[in-house]
C-alpha cells in the first residue's frame, strides 16, 4: 500500500524572466530569481524584479524569490542589498551568510542588524554547506525574525551539498530549522539522485539550477530537464507505508 508522504517543494533559480515562464509553467513551487553568472547568490537587476513582481501581481503561487548578491557578512553590507531587494516587493529574499573565517559574534551581529527588516519582509537565510556551517546560528536566525533557513554552497565548483555534509546532519539541519518554526531547503549541485535521498529528510523545499539546465548552471534552463526533477519530487513523496 502506497500513501503520500512529506513532499518537498520545488524551487528553481531562473536567470531571466523567459526562464521564470518556464519555471511557473513547469509546477515550481518557488520560483527564485537569480543571476548564476554574477555568484552563488547573484542578484538581479532591481528594475528586473520590479517588473517580475509587476507581472505575478496578484497570482499566489508559485512563490517568488531573489538573491541579494554575494556580500561580505557584515549587517551594512547586508542590510543594504536586503533592503533593496525587499523593497521591490518580491515576497522572500535570500540572504547568504558567508561565514568563513569569522567569529560566531561577527555572525550573529550581522543578523541581528536584519532584524529591523525581518520585521517588515519574510527573510531567508542561506547558510553555506562548504563552509563548516554552525547549526547554533538558528537561534539568532530565528530571534531576529528570520523567515526560513536553508544549506546551498557558496563555490560551485567545490562539490555538492551532500559531498560536504552527510545526511544525517543535513536532516539534524532540518529538524532543528523546522523545531524553531522556519521555513527549511535544501540547496547545492542537486542531481536527480540527490531527491530521494534529501526528499525523505523532509524540507520544505529542495533548490535547483544546475540540474535544471544545458550546459550547466550558467546555461539554459530546459523545460525536458525541470519536469523530470517535477517528477522525481512527486514520486519521491510516495513512500510505502507498510514494510
Ligand atoms: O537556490 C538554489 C540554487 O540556485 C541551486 O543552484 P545549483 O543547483 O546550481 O547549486
Amino acid at each position: 500500500m502506497i500513501a503520500a508522504g512529506p513532499r518537498p517543494g520545488l524551487l528553481a533559480s531562473v536567470a531571466t524572466p523567459e526562464e521564470m515562464a518556464l519555471a511557473i509553467a513547469g509546477g515550481a513551487d518557488i520560483v527564485d530569481l537569480k543571476d548564476p553568472a554574477a555568484g552563488a547568490l547573484g542578484a538581479w537587476e532591481l528594475d528586473a524584479l520590479e517588473r517580475a513582481v509587476k507581472h505575478r501581481a496578484g497570482a499566489a503561487r508559485p512563490l517568488l524569490s531573489a538573491t541579494v548578491g554575494d556580500h561580505p557578512c557584515t549587517a551594512d553590507a547586508l542590510s543594504q542589498a536586503a533592503e533593496a531587494v525587499a523593497a521591490t516587493g518580491i515576497p522572500l529574499v535570500k540572504i547568504g551568510f558567508a561565514t568563513k573565517g569569522l567569529t560566531s559574534a561577527a555572525v550573529v551581529a550581522a543578523i541581528s542588524g536584519l532584524a529591523p527588516l525581518a520585521r517588515r519582509a519574510r527573510l531567508v537565510a542561506v547558510l553555506f554547506a562548504d563552509q563548516d556551517p554552525d547549526f547554533a546560528l538558528l537561534g539568532p536566525l530565528t530571534a531576529a525574525g528570520f523567515h526560513g533557513a536553508m544549506l546551498d554552497t557558496a563555490d560551485k565548483a567545490g562539490g555538492a551539498l551532500r559531498h560536504h555534509l552527510a545526511d544525517a546532519r543535513l536532516g539534524a539541519f532540518v529538524a532543528e530549522a523546522r523545531g524553531r518554526g522556519l521555513l527549511t531547503g535544501l540547496a547545492g549541485s542537486l542531481r536527480t539522485t540527490d531527491i530521494a535521498p534529501l526528499a525523505a529528510l523532509a524540507p520544505d523545499y529542495l533548490g535547483f539550477r544546475g540540474a535544471l539546465c544545458s550546459g550547466g548552471r550558467i546555461g539554459r534552463m530546459e523545460a525536458a530537464a525541470l519536469a523530470d526533477v517535477r517528477a522525481r519530487l512527486d514520486r519521491a513523496a510516495r513512500l510505502p507505508d507498510a514494510v
